[in-house]
């Protein structure tokens, strides 16, 4: 089960979007806890507050810099403290890490062998420092987007408050991971700017921070930061009430008004765009998660576009930019291989120049020769029509990126057979359908694609990203 599944179990089996934070403070511990050894003293405070807190909130969020200050006593206390955590409640690590090259050994440390859930990130490093953390399939990361601490301001709304770097930091770390990989952090004690951070995120998880800093805040942070239906946004146990005795209580109290003003806010929510986050109402797509991030990049464009064959279609298909998130072209390139393992080749080509890149991602994957049939054959040098070593009499499979008529795949692989090589296979990210397929049968070619049009259409509709006008203009190519 991956984290947010576990997360949204618990929240839904305990009702509360609560999370606590379990952070030995010292200067925090209330007096009844306090003894000669200060850390049994500060166990015996968090035990209390997980037995307290266990069937009322929906995930455990202890801070390693408290610990760590603690020296060794402090890490062993922190294990002490994750193997009282039930199993079926998650656990976000708030590390803040920061640092590339101690990336890959913490996140297997924290993972595999802390067994934690998820862990905080800061955004500086970027996607490289991230992708560390996310080969774990089952974990999760929260990017630090935005602070409350006002030293930040000149940082976070730079560089200006239109269009301020904290929103650039939500849309960049969207494109490092799926929903259920990448959540966010967000500490704001400003419905404003909560908002704004759904706008452009509306699918994400949000951990929310120092919100309680102003009083009668809470309605109007669960109004800004809510999803449409009521949900994706974690609220932290304010630390005052840590320190309670009747903590249990006055969670118990928390939740009820959270609750209460989460069933208003989705009651009084507009009902004529609902967000479809992760809820499918047909079957969900296997390869959902592709298809969003593929449109979340903009890689489906509206509009009036003319294709090669002349026609005029109410979009376009751009698969070139998924170079650019090298995360999500891992995952593209997956996909291809589960195609191209059950093949029988001896190279890989790809169409110039957009499937240039794929079949070289697939040529080191599957360790396999490459080679491309040419664009343009140059008036100069060696004149080439195809670059790279081959032998004719060789097999070589054709990948492509979408096929709309199929004559640029055919005629690349034409050039491929003028040299001698055979071509059975063409494989290719999107069929665009309209008897494509047919008519590369018909020339004598296998086609193979990763993705339907009417299944990218469809999911997309399904999960709310397209509105009935473009599910229609999407639609169109069938009419
Ligand atoms: O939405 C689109 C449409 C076309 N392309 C490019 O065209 C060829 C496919 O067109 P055929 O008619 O099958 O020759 C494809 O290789 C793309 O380069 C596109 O990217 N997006």
């Amino acid at each position: 089960m991956n984290f947010f599944d576990k997360l949204n179990q618990v929240i839904s089996e305990n009702q509360s979007l609560l999370f606590v934070g379990l952070d030995p403070n010292p200067e925090m511990m209330p007096t009844c806890f306090q003894s000669k050894n200060i850390i049994s003293g500060l166990s015996d405070w968090l035990q209390f507050i997980i037995s307290e807190t266990v069937d009322k909130v929906c995930a455990y969020k202890p801070t390693l810099g408290f610990y760590e200050v603690l020296g060794a006593p402090g890490l062993e206390l922190l294990h002490q403290t994750l193997a009282a955590i039930p199993p079926h409640i998650p656990i976000i690590l708030d590390a803040k890490h920061g640092d590339l090259n101690t990336s890959t050994i913490f996140a297997k440390t924290v993972f595999t062998e802390w067994g934690v859930d998820a862990i905080t990130l800061s955004p500086y490093i970027g996607q490289e420092h991230v992708a560390s953390f996310l080969v774990y399939p089952d974990k999760a990361v929260f990017i630090l987007c935005c602070t409350s601490n006002s030293n930040a301001f000149s940082l976070q709304q730079y560089p200006s408050s239109e269009s301020p770097f904290y929103l650039q930091v939500v849309k960049e770390s969207k494109n490092w991971g799926t929903p259920e990989q990448v959540g966010l952090e967000v500490g704001t004690t400003n419905p404003d700017i909560l908002s704004r951070i759904r706008a452009v995120s509306p699918e994400r998880m949000i951990m929310a921070r120092s919100i309680w800093a102003e009083s009668d805040n809470l309605y109007k942070i669960l109004a800004a930061g809510l999803t449409a239906n009521g949900d994706g946004l974690l609220i932290p146990v304010p630390i005052d009430m840590l320190t309670q005795e009747n903590l249990s209580e006055q969670i118990q109290s928390l939740q009820t008004q959270i609750n209460q003003a989460r069933t208003e806010i989705t009651q009084n929510a507009s009902s004529c765009s609902v967000w479809f986050s992760d809820v499918c109402l047909l079957e969900k797509h296997p390869q959902l998660d592709l298809i969003l991030q593929m449109y979340d990049i903009g890689c489906i464009m509206f509009g009036n576009y003319v294709q090669a064959s002349g026609k005029t279609f109410p979009y376009y298909v751009d698969l070139r930019k998924v170079i650019s998130t090298p995360q999500l072209f891992h995952q593209v390139i997956k996909a291809y291989e589960e195609i191209l393992k059950n093949l029988s080749f001896d190279r890989v080509a790809g169409i110039p120049y957009g499937s240039l890149p794929t079949a070289t991602g697939l040529a080191l994957r599957l360790n396999c020769p490459m080679i491309f049939p040419r664009k343009e054959v140059k008036a100069h040098g060696t004149r080439k029509l195809i670059e790279g070593e081959f032998f004719a009499g060789e097999t070589v499979v054709v990948v492509d990126d979408i096929l709309i008529s199929g004559k640029s795949v055919m005629e690349g692989a034409e050039k491929l057979k003028s040299v001698g090589l055979n071509i059975n296979d063409i494989v290719v990210f999107i069929d665009h359908e309209q008897g494509v397929k047919d008519r590369l049968q018909q020339n004598g070619y296998r086609g193979h694609s990763v993705l339907t049009m009417s299944e990218i259409t469809e999911t997309l509709y399904q999960a709310g990203r397209i509105n009935e006008g473009q599910f229609s203009a999407l639609s169109e190519r069938n009419a």
